[in-house]
């Protein structure tokens, strides 16, 4: 898992120096967003899969297998579709008759992604038959994990139920950590001193000599602050997933029946003035030496149903974000401030998509020619 993270990692700074060499300038202007999806995609859809042999042979653009490119463009499809407002929501009645036609489009993007889906599997099975997959635990694919447990269990382990776990995967796992990643950009761009300090953490810990790897992780203390700092600010899950009582109970002075469909809303209660100093300005020391136990925070959720994923998201932010600030100079697309204006939909997203200037920095010219 780790390996195939640093991996797609690489990609990515590879990708961007290439971008920037191409700039007479040398600098070259992204669209972080894309990059730091497709980053994120790809991961998992290694881990997932095991795709990479399936990469199409010079798409520069891209080092996303066509794979990850055909899930993209079916998220592309589904995800704006569920998180709008529609009409139906204030007046039930037009749900029967589908005045807008959402539901038809819904119904048809997601049975073109169930499609995608079981060629994925139906693919990795005729790998296991012809004898390939076979290596060790950290190189076998999740996929190939289940259907060998599917040979002794298979009224558990279905394909519909190895289809329902990949597509959890892919819809919890890509865009909560590639928006997280895209506000942290923001924020620092928007902070250069923050930036800076990430920077000098970076060169005194790692150095130069090499890029960043996932065990140098524990000792980024300042990293860490700044993605804690970030979803502070920013949940990805900014009202969690729905939970429902399974029994009568009062919070707060409030009686709450039993069945009643309850929403959390981290957002608010991580910018609560009554909690927070300063709650809405960007400070990432709040979160150094422990000062902040004690106060509710839960970008990931908490109890039982927490994400199971949070590892994991740590783990993939930290490669991703360090590798930005330890190879690249950022700055800022003319003189103004980034928008830091929220969109609308389900996870948190920029209403306006970062973009920035990015400059390999001169000290890792050599690492980055080596990628
Ligand atoms: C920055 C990244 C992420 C954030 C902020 C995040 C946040 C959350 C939140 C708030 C929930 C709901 C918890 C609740 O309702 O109490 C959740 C559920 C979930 N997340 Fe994540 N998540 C992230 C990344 C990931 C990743 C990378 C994966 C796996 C690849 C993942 C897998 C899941 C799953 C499977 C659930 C449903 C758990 C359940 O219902 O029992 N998440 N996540």
């Amino acid at each position: 898992m780790t390996a195939d993270i640093a991996s797609e990692v690489r990609a990515m700074a590879r990708r961007l120096a290439r971008a920037a060499a191409a700039d007479p300038g040398g600098a070259a202007l992204v669209e972080l967003k894309r990059s730091l999806f497709e980053v994120s995609l790809s991961a998992l859809m290694e881990t997932v899969a095991q795709t990479k042999t399936s990469r199409a042979e010079g798409a520069e653009d891209t080092d996303m297998s066509p794979e990850a490119q055909e899930f993209k463009e079916s998220l592309d499809e589904i995800v704006p579709l569920l998180g709008g407002a529609n009409m139906w929501d204030f007046l039930p009645v037009l749900r029967w008759f589908d005045v807008f036609g959402v539901r038809n489009k819904i119904l048809a993007a997601v049975s073109r992604r169930d499609a995608f889906l079981r060629r994925l599997i139906d693919a990795q099975r005729r790998t296991l038959g012809d004898g390939g997959g076979e290596g060790d635990g950290e190189k076998k694919s999740m996929i190939a994990v289940l259907l060998d447990l599917q040979k002794t269990e298979p009224e558990i382990y279905t394909d519909m139920v190895i289809m329902a776990l990949c597509m959890t995967m892919f819809s919890a796992g890509t865009e909560t950590t590639a928006t997280t990643a895209e506000w942290a950009m923001s924020l620092l761009l928007n902070h250069p001193n923050a930036l800076a300090k990430a920077q000098a953490e970076m060169d005194a810990t790692v150095g130069t000599t090499r890029l960043l790897r996932a065990d140098d992780l524990p000792r980024l203390g300042y990293l860490h602050c700044i993605i804690s700092e970030t979803l502070r600010l920013y949940p990805p899950v900014p009202a969690m997933i729905p939970h429902e009582s399974s029994a009568d109970c009062t919070v707060a002075g409030y009686h709450v029946p039993s069945g009643t469909t309850l929403l959390v809303n981290a957002y608010a209660i991580h910018r609560d003035p009554s909690a927070w100093e300063h709650p809405l300005e960007f400070r990432p020391e709040r979160f150094e030496d422990g000062k902040t136990e004690g106060l509710f925070m839960m970008p990931f959720g908490m109890g039982r149903r927490k994400c199971p994923g949070e590892a994991l998201a740590l783990r993939m932010l930290g490669l991703v974000l360090g590798t930005l600030v330890q190879c690249f100079h950022w700055d800022r697309v003319g003189d103004d401030e980034v928008d830091m204006g929220e969109g609308g939909g389900l996870t948190l997203p920029k209403a306006v998509p970062l973009q920035a200037m990015c400059r390999p920095r001169a000290a890792m010219t050599h690492v980055l020619r080596g990628l």
